[in-house]
């Protein structure tokens, strides 16, 4: 070769020309510079055998010690291609490690591998100038194995290995298109197997080596690769290699690898797996590419994503993709124009398409938008929309609302004038003003004229009748009440109405001669009383009950007291006459002292001396009583809608509130909408005091109507309305007012209580509140412990009403430091948690006088130390059974705590208290058992009570020893 310049020849030798300097003057040929002519001896003295494999240029070798080789070739089979392709390695600096210096049979070469233990360093030659040794044919030719010249991998210094590992390549070689790294005969060089690292950092060799290729792809078949060696692989800091199955191609169907697009980078699946620690064996034949280990450098991501990513429009990447960090621009410069995206430009492809942040893309579409709002026009209200409108009281939130601003605002505000205040917490008018100024807005009273509504019009003379006259019996405790009142209407019913069921409803009408008497069934003047306390007028007449044999008697006192504040005429009934010890005489005289005089005695009060046991005089006195009816000129317009009073009320289970009206002028008719009090409703049925039902109610006629929203008070007056609208408002107006009044009551009730109780010492307020089966109870007995009031303490009734003990009495309770007294009724059971956790007292009687006088001892500090109930649980009965010898069995399920077979157990009908006694047999099954535990069912009996019926409910409990709280 005449006239090749060393340039050239590096060239061709893909070495950079200082090594090609090096080399030559190794060879004792002496050049000047790169320009410097090489005479062909020169050039067959750097082609020597011994060094070609240096002069390869896609593939160096370095021994770092005497048992490792470092290696960087392209593979001569196909998974070495593949490997290679993995170039996401870094450029050409590769250093791999083989694992063993690969001692080799063959090439002479190889046997100097143990001879050069020293590690060298290996370099990746760029691959461009790769193909040109492959143009010389006569490069590879001379020597015993050419392939080993083509080796990819130039060692800095020449390692002995390399030609031994050119050896085998070249037996691969067909399958070698893929071995990028080796041009032509090259393939054989790398051992694909071996230098797995070398693939993975493959630099731009490939590419163009391949190119070359082409033409002489079946020359290497000839002759088989040997490993010469494992190459450790570093681990790849990158990013893991996909794991992909290999899939060798059929000899001859090979492809040609396309200028610019590398093996590697197309299929990237052909990554050649890590080796296996320990498995780098010197001489030990490689198994081939394990396409179950995921190659470890194999640090980019196949390009085919990019494509399925379809991303179009992009700039062709020019080719030598496998090109990165500084070889990068380098590589595609000489790797031509490719039509792919190099990896780079794919990787930041790839990276914009992942990139979080705003990015301007060609459709806008990363672009962050940023758009600025419009802002809020805050409109005014016009002038006639900033009045608000309000029916006496307004609560904050709603406020807040309708002036559309924020509760918590409003909140602050109120906070500024002192006051605190939640959401829920009513305003009345003129809190409501002043807040509402601040905010720009005038508030209207617009509050229903309750009193206006219901006042009663005046009736004209001619259309007022004669009404029954209404009754209230009163007078000492045990002087025959209620015997009387039992009498008369045992009497009435016997005469008349015979068959009928008489009903306690709180009043019923007796009549005699064809006129009618009403009685109210509420015998005692504390009823009476507190009903007048409510505005209520019911009462006409009032009879006296005084015993013959006792005398006036305080409670008699009171009684007169009573109605003469009342101004209701009094007939006294001389009772027990038939007793020998009967004394009407003195009775009368008694009497006289409190302006009650007989007509016998010149005075004007009506005596009628009657026995309601023998049923003595009955008739005289109801004669008396229309008597006096008469005189009184008793008269009412039956002809409008009904006005009355409620007598008496309860929660009834089956039928929901149910209370008994005394009509006292107008007529009530079903279907009739009423107010009563804070409630409202329509009389949906209304039935007499003998269960029968009726459609009409007259004047002076008592009859017990369904139909109530909420269980009025006794006393509470009842209007019927043809406006159910109305009936709504005016209850719900009450209820807020009666709200307010209550909260004001309980916070002023507790000022009071502490300010007294540092003012005063030992003086103790006592708060209760009272619970009951039916109202009458309730309000007697609120109106005795209202009266066991001394100078040391002082009794107060927070509240009082029907039903059971509820949460809502234990958090009044508990917020007024009360203790609660429940008559024939019980807790719920979710109130008696309550009062537990909140230690609120409960106290639970039957007998109204224990409860007084167990007041009146704690009052006293008398109150011993007592047995305290403790609630054990409840069953409820889901089945009657009658077994013969037991009675009645109950089959219940235990729906709380336990039930105990020696335990107490009371039964519950509506939370009221039925029986109170002993279990009679506690079973399951059929076996007796000492308890029953929640979830169980089980057959429970009473002792001595068969009342039972489903739905009711047994509570168990013990009587616990408790040191005295009160
Ligand atoms: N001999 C006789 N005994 C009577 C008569 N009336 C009532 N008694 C008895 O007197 C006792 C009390 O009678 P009640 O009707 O319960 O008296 P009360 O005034 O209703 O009593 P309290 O409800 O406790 O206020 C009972 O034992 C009655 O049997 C009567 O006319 N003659």
């Amino acid at each position: 070769m005449s006239k090749t310049r060393v340039y050239e020849l590096a060239q061709q030798m893909g070495i950079d020309n200082k090594e090609l300097m090096a080399r030559l003057a190794e060879a004792g040929v002496q050049v000047k510079n790169h320009m410097a002519v090489l005479e062909d001896s020169d050039i067959k003295a750097v082609s020597a055998p011994a060094q070609t494999p240096h002069k390869e240029v896609s593939q160096e070798e370095v021994r770092v010690k005497p048992t490792l080789i470092r290696r960087r070739a392209k593979a001569v089979e196909p998974e070495a291609q593949a490997a290679e392709a993995a170039p996401a390695a870094p450029a050409e600096p590769e250093k791999v490690e083989a694992a063993q210096p690969a001692p080799v049979e063959k090439p002479a070469p190889v046997e100097e591998a143990p001879k050069r233990p020293e590690p060298v360093r290996a370099r990746i030659i760029e691959a461009a100038p790769a193909p040109k040794p492959v143009a010389k044919p006569e490069a590879p030719a001379p020597q015993a194995a050419p392939v080993k010249e083509e080796k990819p991998v130039v060692a800095e210094k020449p390692a002995p290995a390399a030609p031994v590992a050119a050896e085998k390549p070249a037996v691969e070689a067909p399958k070698a298109e893929a071995a990028p790294a080796a041009p032509a005969s090259a393939p054989e060089a790398a051992k694909p197997v071996e230098q797995p690292a070398v693939e993975a950092a493959p630099a731009k060799a490939p590419e163009a080596a391949a190119a070359k290729v082409e033409p002489e792809p079946d020359k290497p078949t000839a002759t088989r690769a040997r490993i010469l060696g494992r190459v450790e692989i570093p681990i790849p800091t990158q990013r893991p290699a996909e794991r992909r199955e290999y899939q060798r191609p059929a000899q001859g169907e090979r492809p040609a690898p396309r200028p610019g697009m590398p093996r590697g980078v197309e299929r990237p699946g052909t990554e050649r797996p890590a080796p296996r620690p320990g498995a780098g064996r010197p001489g030990e034949r490689p198994t081939g590419p394990r396409p179950d280990r995921p190659a470890p450098l194999a640090p980019v991501e196949p390009p085919p994503m990019m494509d399925d990513r379809g991303r179009k429009g992009r700039k062709p990447a020019p080719a030598g993709g496998t090109d990165f960090g500084k070889n990068a621009k380098k590589g595609g410069a000489a790797a031509g124009k490719g039509k792919k995206d190099s990896f780079k430009d794919m990787l930041d492809k790839r990276e914009r398409v992942f990139e979080p942040g705003p990015r301007k893309g060609k459709k806008g579409k990363y672009v962050e938008k940023v758009q600025v709002g419009k802002k809020t026009e805050i409109t005014v209200p016009k002038a006639i929309k900033r009045i608000i409108k309000i029916s006496e009281s307004i609560t904050v939130g709603e406020l807040a609302k309708r002036m559309g601003i924020k509760a918590t605002d409003l909140i602050r505000a109120l906070m500024k004038l002192g006051v605190m205040a939640t959401i829920n917490h009513p305003l009345d008018f003129d809190t409501a003003t002043l807040l509402a100024t601040d905010f720009g807005y005038e508030i209207e009273n617009v509050a229903l004229d309750v009193d206006e509504i219901l006042e009663a019009e005046p009736d004209a003379p001619e259309s007022l009748i004669k009404r029954p006259p209404v009754v209230t019996i009163m007078g000492h405790v045990d002087h025959g009440k209620t015997s009387l009142l039992d009498a008369i209407r045992q009497a009435n019913v016997i005469a008349g109405e015979a068959g009928g069921i008489t009903q306690h409803i709180g009043a019923y009408d007796v009549e005699l001669k064809g006129q009618k008497i009403t009685f109210l069934d509420t015998p005692g003047h504390e009823a009476f009383t507190a009903m007048r306390a409510r505005g209520a007028k019911v009462t006409d007449i009032v009879i006296l009950v005084v015993a013959a044999d006792d005398g006036v008697m305080p409670q008699t006192r009171e009684a007169v007291n009573h109605s003469k504040a009342a101004g209701v005429p009094i007939i006294v009934a001389i009772n027990k006459i038939d007793k020998p010890e009967a004394n009407p005489s003195k009775v009368k005289q008694e009497l006289m002292e409190f302006g009650l005089v007989s007509e016998e005695w010149g005075g004007e009060t009506i005596f009628v001396e009657v026995s309601a046991k023998k049923h003595l005089n009955l008739e005289s006195l109801l004669e008396m009583v229309l008597l006096q009816a008469d005189v009184l000129e008793l008269k009412a317009n039956p002809d409008k809608t009904a006005r009355g009073t409620v007598v008496e009320a309860k929660l009834d289970k089956g039928r929901g509130p149910v209370a008994t009206v005394l009509v006292q002028e107008g007529t009530l008719k079903a279907g009739d909408y009423f107010v009563a009090g804070i409630h409202f409703g329509r009389v949906r049925a209304m039935q007499n005091d003998r269960g029968e039902k009726v459609t009409a109610a007259g004047p002076a006629m008592p009859v017990e109507v369904i139909g109530f929203n909420g269980v009025p008070d006794a006393g509470d007056i009842f209007v019927a309305m043809t406006d159910e609208k109305q009936a709504k408002e005016i209850a719900n107006h009450r209820q807020m007012k009666l709200r307010e009044s209550e909260l004001a009551k309980h916070s002023k009730l507790s000022l009071e209580q502490l300010y007294e109780k540092i003012q005063k010492g030992e003086v103790k307020d006592l708060n209760t509140i009272v619970k009951g089966d039916v109202q009458g109870s309730v309000e007697a007995v609120a109106e005795s412990l209202r009266k066991l009031t001394t100078d040391a303490i002082r009794l107060n009734v927070l509240h009082a009403s029907v039903g059971a003990i509820t949460e809502t009495d234990v958090n009044l309770a508990s917020a007024s430091n009360a203790i609660i007294l429940g008559f024939n009724v019980r807790p719920e059971v979710k109130a008696a948690a309550l009062a537990e956790k909140e230690g609120v007292d409960v106290r639970l009687y039957n007998i109204i006088y224990d409860a007084v006088d167990d007041i009146k001892k704690a009052m006293e500090g008398l109150l011993e130390p007592t047995f305290k109930e403790k609630y054990l649980g409840r069953a409820e009965i889901r089945e009657v059974f009658s077994v013969p010898k037991a009675g009645m069995v109950a089959g219940s399920y235990v729906t709380d705590g336990k039930i105990i077979r020696n335990a107490q157990v009371r039964l519950l009908r509506d939370n009221v208290v039925v029986f109170e006694g002993k279990l009679g047999s506690l079973r399951r099954f059929k076996d007796d058992v000492k308890e029953v535990a929640t979830g169980y069912e089980c057959g429970m009996s009473l002792e001595n009570y068969n009342d039972l019926k489903i739905g009711d409910i047994f509570e168990c409990f013990e009587m616990e020893k408790v040191a005295t709280k009160l």
